[in-house]
């Protein structure tokens, strides 16, 4: 028997034994048993791999400047489902604490990767090609002056030919410029022999995520393993601090949204059915979500950008979750009352391959 709630103290009373100290005092749970302490050890697996779960993929955006591998909408569906998720556990008294926590964590991870996703898409992107914009007119004037063609080279006159080309035809002849300055063979230059137009133009030209994953990958398959730069060493390490900290200290708000959840689920039946139905929306919105990443892998036919070390630690972190929690009771009323999340965790797992089998 686990204490009774108006027990100063909280007690095992069938085990004759006071709960283990630290646990009651960051997680308010109380371990009696074996059982409750391998279930425990699971759910701090969990969390820990969820810890985790996100980094790589940070790193690997920042270390692209890119997140062209991960579908936005991916990402946001999940933050909306961990609005349910946090609320849920709060509302509904079957959930386990480290539920309550994993939730919040895997919300911080993803709302960091969310927010550089954004970064790398919107304000890394327009902020770069601001910087060809500015920088055009100082390489032109660089430039050792050339006589422009002249229009009788070409059999067909073109009126109004000036001088001055077009900003895309700057950007053709700078990054023409570039490329023959660079070792790196021009884009795609082994795939495609015959091209209507200059490579660098039909970049500039032709933002489709596929051909610029086409174009990562023959690049990075050609080069050689680099070492993980400094910055993204640094990266990692802000990501670690930023998460790490509510993972370990239970910070006060932590600390406090867990005797808050205590005190709503003493509300008794209401918050618990209000608890469960969030949690059956959780569910739909996190397998709906792996919609937006599946359709963005077949588009692309690949996985590439995609970190695999996110989705191996996701499924080792669902399937503790899952353990965490049938591992703590046999009892189907309270198996029943977390149905949403523990469907939610093996379907997840079963729909990995889908994400990442492409
Ligand atoms: N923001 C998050 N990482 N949310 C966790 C989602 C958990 C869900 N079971 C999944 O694997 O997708």
């Amino acid at each position: 028997m686990k204490p009774s709630l108006q027990d100063s103290m909280p007690y095992c009373v069938k085990e004759n034994k006071p709960c283990v100290g630290w646990v009651e005092k960051y997680f308010k749970d109380c371990l009696c048993n074996f059982r409750d302490e391998f279930s425990f050890v699971l759910g701090l697996v969990s969390l820990l791999c969820w810890g985790l779960a996100e980094i790589p993929q940070i790193i690997t955006n920042f270390r692209q400047k890119s997140s062209h591998g991960i579908s936005i909408l991916f990402l946001l569906t999940w933050l909306i489902g961990d609005i349910f998720n946090i609320v849920g556990c709060l509302l509904e008294p079957a959930t386990l604490p480290t539920q309550f926590y994993t939730a919040l964590l895997y919300a911080t991870g993803t709302l960091i990767l969310a927010l550089q996703s954004l970064y790398y898409d919107y304000i890394y992107t327009w902020w770069k090609s601001r910087q060809i914009d500015v920088s055009q007119p100082v390489e032109e004037a660089k430039k050792p002056l050339k006589k422009p063609p002249k229009p009788t080279d070409s059999s067909i006159p073109i009126p109004n030919r000036t001088v001055r080309a077009s900003p895309r035809r700057d950007f053709y002849y700078m990054s023409a410029r570039s490329l023959a300055g660079s070792a790196t063979p021009p884009i795609r230059s082994n795939q495609w022999s015959v091209r209507s137009g200059p490579p660098a133009m039909e970049i500039d030209n032709d933002s489709s995520s596929e051909d610029e994953t086409m174009h990562r990958s023959s690049h990075i398959s050609s080069s050689q393993p680099k070492p993980i730069p400094r910055s993204a060493g640094y990266g990692a390490f802000l990501a670690t601090s930023v998460n790490m900290p509510r993972q370990t200290n239970a910070l006060a708000g932590v600390y406090l949204g867990l005797s808050g959840r205590k005190l709503l689920q003493e509300h008794g039946a209401e918050n618990g059915v209000v608890g469960q139905w969030l949690g059956w929306m959780m569910a739909a919105i996190y397998m709906g979500g792996r919609i937006p990443q599946i359709y963005l892998n077949i588009k692309r036919g690949s996985v590439e950008g995609l970190n695999p070390l996110m989705f191996i630690f996701a499924v080792i972190a669902n399937l503790t979750y899952v353990g965490s929690i049938v591992v703590r009771t046999t009892e189907w009323d309270k198996i029943k009352a977390t149905l949403p999340w523990l469907l939610d965790a093996v379907a997840c797992v079963a729909m990995r391959w889908a994400v990442y089998g492409y």
